[in-house]
This record gives structure tokens, C-alpha cells and sequence, in this order.
């Protein structure tokens, strides 16, 4: 027997609802063989993130030599990247063994408000990962720090999509979570079709992770062969189902409930936005 094998390169969350704990559990959910590269560690729970320890580079090029000399990678994602050189040593590193599908995820700040990555770090991004790209999934703040204006409109998030991609993503998916209204709704280009995905907006503080957690299970499905816009639509129900039965864990911004998959039928909705 073999599976579909996954890699994450992101940071660990201790309070185990973002991060590589994230992304490992949405792997497994799907079926999916997870394995991780770690690029820090940080000392965090629902309520906030209390310490962060960045790892050398040298120490990031190690788990992944080892993850792709020995066992291999089907698809893989970024999240949490806090510094330059640990960026520049992956982009290098997937450039070189040609690893993909990859799906970034530009990390910036935690639903806590604390930041997760230096000034520089965020610079970097567009001149090492994006490029690499898969599929980039910025939040709305993230995409406005991308491009550098507001998107207060559909009308300029297309825009911003475009010129995401114009940057070197095959893809890129903007998510609605931090917008308010009835609906969550994530707005995908892949240079062709612009597709919005859709569900209905559930009102709760647990949403820790659901970034992290919406990039892996857009990996798990590329891992194991789908097309990617199948792949994006079988992230968004992942996410909903997990948001919209949460744990009700901590004190703060609890985790996702990623059992939430199997055990519910919530359906999203998705349809093609003219271009023009
Ligand atoms: N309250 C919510 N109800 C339903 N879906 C949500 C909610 N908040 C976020 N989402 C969805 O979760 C996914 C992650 O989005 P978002 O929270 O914006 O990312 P991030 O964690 O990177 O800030 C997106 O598909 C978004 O639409
Ligand atoms: C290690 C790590 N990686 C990513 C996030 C972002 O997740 P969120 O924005 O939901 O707090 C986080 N808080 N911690």
C-alpha cells in the first residue's frame, strides 16, 4: 500500500489549531501522508502568542533534505516563514528539486494580532516563494500588503489577483474570512476563470488556523492528483465544515474543528465571475 505524501514548511503552534499541528491534522483527514519542516517554534494558545524562536537555515535545508532525498514529496505549502534567509534556503530548495505543486501561504500576523514574520521577511516574499507558486492564498490584509492599496472592492480584488499572478503565482486565491457580511467568500484566478467559493458565514471567535488549515487541504487534494480547481473547492467545504462546528476550545480564538470534514454535510457554493 502507498499514499499521497504532503509536506508542510511552516512554524509549530503549541496550542495545536495552526501551524504544522494544523496542517498535519488536515493531511491526515484527507487521507494524505504528512511530514514537516519545521521553521520555528512559537510558544502560543487561543489567547495569544508569547515567544518565538526562529530556527537557523541550515536547519530548515536539513528536514528538507532529508523529507526529499529518502521519502519524497507529492505536494507540499508554506506557511510561517519569520525570516529572510529561511525563505531565500526554501525557494532555493524547491527551485533546485523541482518540488511541487506548491501552495503558499504568506503567513503575516496570527488572529491574535501578533506579528509572525519581520518587515524584510514580508518584502521577501514576493522575490523568493511567490514566483514558485502553485497556488498563493493571501487573506485580505495579506493581499492588500501584496499590492499595496486597499481592496474594498470586488472590483479591485480581481485587480489585486491579477497582479498577484503577475508576479510569478500560477494561482492565487484570496480569502474572504476578514470581511463581515451573511457570506465567506474567497475569490480564485488562475489567469483564466475567476471563481468565487462561497458559504455562508458562521459567527463564532474559533477561527485560529483557518488560513493554515484551508492551504493544507488545497495541498492534501494536489498530493493526491486533483486538478487544482477541484482541489481549492475541496478546501473551501473542508474549511466551512470545520469552522461551523467548532471545538469551543481556550479562552480566545479557539481551533477549528478539523473532524468537522467527516462528521458534517455542509456544502459550499461556487460559481464563475465574468471577467470584464
Ligand atoms: N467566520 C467564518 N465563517 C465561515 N468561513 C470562514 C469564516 N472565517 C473564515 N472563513 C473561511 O476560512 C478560510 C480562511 O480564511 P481567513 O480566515 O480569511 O484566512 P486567514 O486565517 O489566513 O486569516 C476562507 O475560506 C474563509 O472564507
Ligand atoms: C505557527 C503559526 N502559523 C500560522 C499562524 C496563523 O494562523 P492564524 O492567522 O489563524 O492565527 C499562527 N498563528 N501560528
Amino acid at each position: 500500500m502507498t499514499a499521497p505524501r504532503a509536506l508542510t514548511i511552516a512554524g509549530s503552534d503549541s496550542g495545536g489549531g495552526a501551524g504544522i499541528q494544523a496542517d498535519l491534522k488536515t493531511f491526515q483527514e484527507l487521507g494524505v501522508f504528512g511530514m514537516s519542516a519545521l521553521t520555528a517554534v512559537t510558544a502560543q494558545n487561543t489567547l495569544g502568542v508569547t515567544g518565538i524562536y526562529e530556527l537557523e537555515s541550515e536547519a530548515v535545508t536539513r528536514q528538507l533534505d532529508a523529507v526529499t532525498e529518502d521519502i519524497g514529496i507529492d505536494a507540499l505549502k508554506t506557511g510561517m516563514i519569520g525570516t529572510v534567509a529561511i525563505m531565500e534556503t526554501i525557494a532555493e530548495k524547491v527551485a533546485q528539486n523541482h518540488l511541487g505543486p506548491l501552495v503558499v501561504d504568506p503567513v503575516m500576523v496570527a488572529k491574535s494580532g501578533h506579528s509572525l514574520l519581520d518587515e524584510a521577511a514580508r518584502n521577501a516574499l514576493v522575490d523568493t516563494l511567490i514566483p514558485l507558486a502553485t497556488l498563493v492564498t493571501p487573506n485580505l490584509p495579506e493581499a492588500e500588503f501584496l499590492v499595496g492599496e486597499r481592496l474594498d472592492t470586488e472590483t479591485k480584488q480581481k485587480e489585486a489577483a491579477c497582479r498577484i499572478r503577475e508576479m510569478g503565482a500560477a494561482a492565487v486565491v484570496i480569502k474572504g474570512g476578514h470581511l463581515d457580511g451573511e457570506t465567506a467568500t474567497d475569490l480564485f484566478y488562475d489567469g483564466e476563470t475567476f471563481l468565487a467559493l462561497s458559504a455562508p458565514r458562521t459567527q463564532t471567535p474559533h477561527t485560529h488556523g483557518t488560513g493554515c488549515t484551508f492551504s493544507a487541504a488545497v495541498t492534501a487534494e494536489l498530493a493526491k492528483g486533483q486538478p487544482l480547481t477541484d482541489a481549492v473547492k475541496t478546501a473551501k467545504t473542508f474549511i466551512t465544515r470545520a469552522i461551523s462546528h467548532p471545538l469551543k476550545l481556550g479562552k480566545g480564538h479557539g481551533p477549528t474543528n478539523h473532524w468537522g470534514y467527516r462528521n458534517h454535510s455542509d456544502e459550499i457554493r461556487t460559481w464563475i465571475i465574468p471577467s470584464s
